[in-house]
Order: structure tokens, then sequence, then C-alpha cells
């Protein structure tokens, strides 16, 4: 998740938005795809992210409606007092809260397995919670120091990530077995879909940067649709190629072995290196993880520093940073050395917060602010009160969804 709000250019362009928007999009949420979708397989997880996406792109839009409402600078808070009362604001605010605390020990948590992934081609081995911490301790430092270094670095992350992404996944998209992808062995898919929704919605979140989005152009609906329709298309193409390249390269029952391991990022990017034979090329594709685990982690930890640091009233001085960081790293870098392997759980609890606040809500918020601005009712998301329903009815799915999976009440790919 990049975060590159306060580099805004004199003329903002169109460009800039849907990096902004790529940039959160594209993260941790993408190694989870592959695993989590290894038991409905290829042709079932495109119709998936498809409809996925759809939904969030709606959702997105949904916030953007009620957002033009308001003064640009605005933001969830705001939003939600204004349109649905105390009691949304709050829980709003709590599920926000909690998809930032557990994203970071995601991020943690993946962080840990990619780099000992890396040292392990160096040949150094660490144990994994140390891997963790290191990952944890150098990424922090960069927030600590300021947000301008935050930028810089993100900024200079987000090219490595496209040149090792396309250098890596071009050949791996050379390599595939299409009948792999195509024609897995006998079986059944189509049950495995439900619990893997969460995982869908979890990798298309980029919610929190609409309200930034509006601060950043003014209020000039137009562009802000093109950037998050063009940010998040970026992200489904980037999902689909990742699937084509995972799939066709690793066979289903092989998915187990990687399942059986925890399904951690480190392990699903080993397995894939070793279909790799060019060291080079092997190189990148670990190159692309690190840099995405750790484009996201500063982007998310960058916001969820800010809040702490006005929820709690510690100042921009070296010693209220200082605590704001402690609060901010302390509890999911623990959690992240008691917890390697707890990534894809994350993921999952991540998702079903997200369903509040990133679809539920923004539609709500859209539904109630047409009748409370029905005067004034500039920029309108098309498709009336029934397309409104259906982002409803697709967070409450999810929501259901990961709860039946928790409880071990939906088929699990093992
Ligand atoms: N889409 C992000 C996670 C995320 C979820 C919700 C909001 C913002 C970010 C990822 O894949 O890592």
């Amino acid at each position: 998740m990049a975060n590159h709000m306060n580099a805004a250019p004199a003329k903002a362009s169109l460009l800039g938005g849907a990096m902004i928007i790529a940039g959160t999009t594209v993260g941790a949420g993408m190694f989870s795809l592959p695993v989590e979708g290894a038991g409905m397989w290829f042709g079932y997880s495109v119709l998936m992210l498809l409809g996925v996406w759809f939904c969030m792109f709606m959702s997105g839009l949904l916030l953007l409606e009620t957002n033009l409402h308001f003064e640009p600078g605005a933001s969830f808070d705001t939003l939600t007092k204004e349109t649905l009362g105390q009691f949304w604001r709050v829980l709003n605010g709590a599920s926000i809260t909690f998809v930032l605390y557990i994203l970071t020990y995601a991020y943690i948590s993946g962080g840990g397995s990619i780099v000992n992934h890396s040292l392990q081609g160096m040949d150094i081995s660490l144990p994994q919670s140390f891997a963790a911490l290191v990952f944890a301790l150098v990424l922090a430092l960069v927030v600590l120091i300021s947000t301008k270094a935050v930028d810089r670095i993100t900024t200079i992350m987000l090219g490595g990530m496209i040149i090792s992404f396309f250098l890596a996944i071009g050949n791996l998209l050379i390599g595939i077995d299409t009948s792999k992808l195509l024609l897995p062995e006998e079986g059944s898919y189509g049950s495995y879909l439900w619990a893997a929704i969460p995982f869908g919605l979890a990798s298309f979140g980029y919610h929190g940067n609409v309200p930034s989005l509006v601060k950043y152009y003014g209020k000039q609906p137009g562009t802000i649709i093109k950037a998050i329709f063009v940010g998040t298309f970026i992200a489904l193409a980037i999902y689909l190629c990742w699937l084509v390249a995972t799939m066709g390269n690793i066979s289903r029952a092989e998915f187990s072995n990687i399942i059986a391991q925890g399904g951690n990022m480190g392990v699903l990017v080993g397995a894939l290196s070793k279909v790799m034979d060019n060291s080079l090329l092997n190189t990148m594709l670990t190159l692309f993880a690190n840099l995405a685990v750790a484009s996201s982690f500063l982007g998310v930890t960058l916001g969820l520093f800010d809040y702490l640091a006005d929820l709690f009233g510690f100042d921009d001085s070296r010693s209220g940073r200082a605590k704001t960081a402690l609060v901010t790293f302390l509890p999911p870098t623990l959690l992240g050395m008691l917890f390697p392997d707890g990534f894809l759980v994350a993921i999952g609890f991540a998702a079903l917060a997200a369903t509040v606040w990133a679809v539920i809500v923004p539609a709500l918020m859209a539904w109630r602010s047409r009748q409370q601005f029905a005067d004034h009712p500039g920029f309108r998301v098309p498709g009336g009160t029934p397309l409104i329903a259906i982002v409803v009815l697709f967070g409450l799915l999810t929501a259901a969804c990961h709860l039946l999976a928790m409880a071990g009440m939906l088929p699990k790919y093992s």
C-alpha cells in the first residue's frame, strides 16, 4: 500500500492517482490468492476475481459519491458521523483500526517468511521469528524518520516492483503448462469457492485512499472515477497474470504441500523458484515479493501511525513520534514473532473487518446521502438502489463465508 499523498504535483495527473490506488491494492493479499484458490483452481478463481473486482470498484464509487457532498479533506469519521450517526461512526472507526493492525501483523508474518526465503538463497538461515523482527524494525525505522522518507522509498519500490514483476512473471508465463491450468485432475472444484471469497475481498481493498484522492484532486468526479478504475484494473490484470503464472507452473497436488506448510509467502515463492531455472529471474521474483510486502507495510503503517498519533494526542517531536511508533509497531511485531505463520489467518480476518468499512458502510452512506442531499444531487453511481443492495449483499456474503470457514463449516482444500 503506497502512500503518495504528500507529493501532490502542481497539476494532479490521472496516472498519479491510478498509481496510488494500484499501489495500495496490490499487496500481501495477492500472495494468498493462489493458495486459497487452489481448491477451486483457475476457472473459478478468475470468475471470483471478476465478481469481487466489480463489487469493490462499485463500493469505492459509492464512497466517492458520499465524499463529494463534503469538503475535500473530510474522511471516514466525518462522513459516517454526518450520514449514519454515532453507532456506525464508532463501528467504522474500530473496523478500520482493526484492519490496519492486523494487516501490519500479516505483513510482518509474510515479510519474515519472504526475508527468510531470500536469505536461504544466500545460504543464511535464521529462525523465522528473527527474520520477522528484522523486517519490522528496518521498515518501522523508515516510518519513524518521516512521512517524506516513506513517500520516497515507496516510489522507488513501486518502480522496482513493476520491473521485477514483468521480468519474473514474463518468464513464468512463457513456461506455463496450459493443461495444468485448464484441465486439472478429476474432482470437485466449485464447492471451494466460498471459503476463498474473503481473500479476494482483501486483495481488492484500497478504500482508505478514496478520501485522500478527493483531497488530492478536489471535487473532480470524472478524474477520480478514472483513477479508481485504472488503478483497480491494473490490480486485476496483475492478479490474473499471477494466477496464470502460479497455477500454470505448480500443480494442484503441490499446492496441498504448500498449504500443509502454512501457505506463507516464502513457501509459495519457494515452490515457484523451483520451477524457474534462471537464477536472475528467480532473484527478480523474490525481489518482487519483498518489495510488494514492504511497500504495503509502509503504506498501511503510515496510516496507522498518523491515526494513532491523533487518537492518543502524541505530538510530532522526537519523543512523541517514538511513543507513536511504539504503539503502532510493538503489538504486531510481538505477534509476528510469537506466531510467525499466521499470514493467511490474518488476511482472512482483515477481510472480515474490511466488509464493514470498505463495502457495507460505503453502500449505506450513499443510500442515506441520496436522501439527505436530494436537492443537490451531484455525482451518482448508476444502478440506483439495486446496485447498493448488491454491494451490501456482497459484504454480508463475504463476512458469512469467513465466519463459516472459521467454524469449519465450509469445504477447505488441503
Ligand atoms: N489490498 C491490500 C490490503 C488492504 C485491504 C483493505 C484496505 C487496504 C488494503 C493487500 O492486498 O495487501
